[in-house]
């Protein structure tokens, strides 16, 4: 049976909206509880600007406490060259850089250009193999799908990007869909052509369920093919440098959808319902979403 691989990216796309600071130990205790119900991969922090983000100010421990527990994947966001001299430092086996394919977006993300944002992921490419470092580097194509500040984002432009991304020596690419702008076929029809570009390249989705289709854009992207996909516990999230934007598609739900669409994720469903509870109590100023939490998971009788 096909495997999706979906990653928790809630304690970092989760947390960075969050109002309330989360104790280290409590990061690390979700690690653990996510891990156990057999999620895969889990971005665990931000080496972004702790003024801006306080929320990862703790990120240079909880980063290596994560690579200490072991049994599933590691991955941090970083947002410029210092963030990747961070992670470097730490040898994370995997960052995630963002460019933003809006130009407004990346300005307000990142202080910086769409393609100043590109070119830099260039040095930090150079950097990772003058240190003789493994860290994989991934790179996330924010406002792929749409931008609240500027509108429609053309197709050309994304593709573009992914394309000067891989020249450069990006190892996975994900297509975000920051504020819930997408739709299926617009989905279909993208993740088609950045497949095409990527060849072996990997291509993960990101979507946000800002506008209730974000689990139909997963669906779509799955049909096309791709295997990797980003999810957040109990639905947090969003950027907090884009107007308007909300939580993640919800890990639970996603789960459900793979599930029944004949796929597997190595992921005990209940089990990560139980997580989602533990983790609620611990963030109660934050508004968890999710159907399958709320309804329960369905009654399979014998045949
Ligand atoms: C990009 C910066 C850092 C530029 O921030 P800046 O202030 O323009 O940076 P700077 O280069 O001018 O440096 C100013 C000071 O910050 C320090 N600095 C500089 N960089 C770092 C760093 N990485 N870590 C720690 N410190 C840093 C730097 O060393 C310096 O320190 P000083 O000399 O004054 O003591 C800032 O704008 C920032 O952190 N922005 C946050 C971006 C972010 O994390 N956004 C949310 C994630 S993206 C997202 O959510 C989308 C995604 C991925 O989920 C997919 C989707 O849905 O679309």
């Amino acid at each position: 049976m096909t495997r999706i691989s979906l990653r928790d990216v809630g304690p970092r796309d989760g947390l960075q909206a969050a109002s309330a600071f989360l104790p280290t130990e409590k990061k690390i205790e979700w690690f653990r509880l996510v891990a156990a119900a057999g999620v895969p991969d889990i971005e665990v922090t931000s080496f972004s600007s702790p003024r801006l983000l306080p929320q990862f100010a703790d990120a240079a421990e909880v980063l290596p406490a994560a690579m200490a527990m072991g049994g599933f994947g590691v991955s941090a966001l970083i947002p410029n060259r210092t963030g990747a001299e961070r992670g470097f430092a730490l040898k994370a086996p995997k960052l995630n850089y963002v460019v933003s394919a809006s130009n407004a977006h990346s300005l307000s993300n990142v202080g910086r250009s769409t393609a100043d944002a590109v070119a830099e992921f260039g040095e930090i490419v150079r950097l990772r193999d003058e240190l003789g470092a493994t860290t994989e580097l991934s790179v996330g194509i924010a406002t792929s799908f749409g931008c609240s500040i500027t509108g429609r984002v053309p197709e050309s432009d994304v593709l573009r990007i992914a394309e000067e991304l891989l020249s450069l020596g990006a190892q996975e690419i994900s297509l975000a869909d920051t504020v819930g702008y997408a739709n299926p076929r617009q989905v279909a029809g993208l993740v088609k052509d950045v497949m095409g570009l990527a060849g072996d390249v990997p291509l993960l989705c990101h979507f946000h369920d800002t506008r209730g289709l974000g689990l139909a854009n997963a669906a779509a992207a799955i049909d096309q093919g791709v295997t990797r996909l980003d999810a957040s516990l109990g639905g947090l999230g969003g950027c907090p440098f884009a107007p308007g934007a909300t939580g993640n598609i919800n890990l639970e739900d996603t789960v459900f959808l793979v599930h029944e669409m004949g796929f597997e994720t190595g992921i005990d469903l209940e089990a990560l319902i139980d997580v989602r509870r533990s983790v609620q109590s611990w963030l109660p100023g934050e508004s968890f979403t999710g159907a399958v939490a709320k309804a329960g998971l369905p009654l399979r009788k014998a045949a």
